[in-house]
């Protein structure tokens, strides 16, 4: 991994994904992700969907000429579905019911989770036998979780975006040392919320190891769990919508490349998990999320372990109570 990303390289950029449907794509993230795709040139032809059509068209022409902007306009917006029977090889779901945050991601989960469950015919005809659904909506993991219980999509092609917790770490360790964060590299692993799991075995600034007191590593973890607090208490009436796009740039690239990155992925081949969605180390080979967790010291284990139990337990008991109540 090189020091100003949380994602590595495996080589040259392959064809995929040729074809990309965003839901959700009239919002805040939606928008910033077809923005980023079209700029980047990260795909052949790009599939915008929302409720709000009026905004999707605005997006669109806005976005195009962006792109004339940008000197690269391979990539062709289309506002609406492919057509029927035409899957396509990435679905994002950057779909959500109105947030007010609160200082806790899972204040949004029984909204999200009846709206994941309106739109679950359409991403499964979107991604069809083969293509990957990249969620984005939170909270992610339980959404991710609840996606696999609720639907016949495999689950190890059902990714969450959980790169900014580690980019949030980054941040911290920089700002606790005094080091520009982009010099430092680090992964969270975990729940995309308080159950992350900072690895401080893998921090370096510069490529060295850095190695923390335990103060410090305190001071650092207080830090990265309240990030959520503190962003919501400012009330801004949107989320991240300036680090999230880029960081689904970069992770759709290292998936192309064969990369590995942090997402959030079923931990079904992880027999020290329990089978859930949380945020590990990830390759993507042959149309597959793949886990390549390193070595890991025990509590670094016990705290992935606790967050896997908590994010299936809150996914097993969502879905048990979307199906009492009426569609
Ligand atoms: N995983 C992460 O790291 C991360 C980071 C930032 C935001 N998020 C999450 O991403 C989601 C989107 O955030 P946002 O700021 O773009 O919100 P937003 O309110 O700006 O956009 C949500 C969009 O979903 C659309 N929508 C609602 N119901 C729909 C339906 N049935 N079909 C199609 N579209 C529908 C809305 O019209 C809106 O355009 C939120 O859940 C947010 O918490 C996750």
């Amino acid at each position: 991994m090189t020091k100003n990303d949380l994602t590595s390289s495996g080589g040259s950029r392959s064809a995929w994904p040729s074809t990309v449907a965003v839901i959700g794509a009239a919002g805040l993230i939606g928008s910033g992700v077809v923005e980023r795709l079209a700029v980047e040139g990260l795909a052949d032809t790009v599939y915008l969907t929302d409720l709000r059509d009026n905004i999707l068209q605005a997006h669109a022409i806005d976005i195009a000429e962006a792109q004339i902007l940008a000197g690269s306009t391979h990539t062709q917006l289309v506002v609406g579905p492919p057509p029927p029977g035409l899957p396509v090889d990435l679905v994002i779901v950057a779909a959500s019911a109105p947030e007010t945050p609160d200082g806790d991601r899972r204040d949004f989960l029984l909204a999200n989770l009846r709206l994941l469950r309106i739109l679950l015919p359409d991403i499964e005809r979107l991604a069809g036998d083969h293509g990957v659904v990249m969620l984005l909506s939170n909270p992610v993991d339980v959404l991710s979780d609840a996606l696999h219980r609720m639907s016949c999509i495999a689950p190890d092609r059902i990714v969450g975006y959980s790169l900014n917790d580690s980019i949030r770490f980054r941040a911290a360790v920089g700002r606790e040392i005094g080091a520009r964060p982009e010099h430092v590299s680090g992964l969270v692993l975990g729940e995309h919320g308080d159950g992350q799991v900072p690895l401080y075995s893998t921090l370096a600034v510069n490529s060295v190891p850095l190695v923390l007191s335990s103060d410090q590593r305190d001071r650092i973890t207080a830090d990265i769990t309240g990030w959520f607090s503190r962003w919501s208490a400012l009330k801004p009436g949107r989320s991240s919508g300036w680090t999230t796009p880029l960081g689904v740039a970069q992770i759709i690239k290292s998936m192309a490349s064969g990369g590995v990155h942090p997402a959030t992925i079923w931990t079904g081949a992880l027999p020290e998990l329990p089978d859930t969605f949380v945020s590990v180390p990830t390759v993507f080979r042959d149309g597959r999320l793949v886990p390549v967790l390193p070595t890991l010291s025990e509590q670094e284990i016990t705290g992935l372990a606790q967050a896997a139990r908590s994010v299936g337990t809150a996914a097993a008991e969502a879905v048990e109570a979307l199906q009492a109540t009426p569609k």
